[in-house]
């Protein structure tokens, strides 16, 4: 199962500290995380193994949303900052839609990546 992991600047610690909360599920041999690059950074420095895209205003959340699209991301963990302006959010948008269009679910904060992850432990 393919997952992929975002978070805005606002939101890595928090990011961090749930990767950390659930790291031996991430661990999983049937599990591939994909993450854009800063965020992707930060999973491999708690030791998980992540295949990193570009870095979100680069084009990684498109290139996320494209992986959704091709039905190669099953679930999607973005945890998104509301309280600052970012200069790609039309691909934020896009990202959100794709999982909308094509069923995915989608984690935008903590408390429902708590809920999600519980589905497929
Ligand atoms: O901007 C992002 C999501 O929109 C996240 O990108 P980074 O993980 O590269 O910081």
């Amino acid at each position: 199962m393919e997952i992929a992991i975002i978070a805005h600047d606002g939101k890595k610690d928090e990011m961090v500290v749930f990767l950390s909360q659930n790291l031996e599920l991430f661990k999983q041999d049937h599990i591939k995380l994909i993450a854009t690059g800063t965020t992707g950074k930060k999973a491999e420095d708690l030791g998980l193994k992540v295949t990193r895209m570009l870095s979100g205003p680069l084009g990684g959340d498109a290139q996320i949303a494209a992986r959704v699209a091709e039905g190669k991301t099953q679930m999607v963990f973005f945890f998104r900052d509301p309280l600052n302006a970012h200069p790609h959010e039309p691909d934020i948008m896009m990202l959100m839609r794709q999982c909308d269009v094509h069923n995915v679910p989608l984690a935008s904060n903590p408390a429902t990546a708590e809920l999600l992850i519980k589905s497929i432990m």
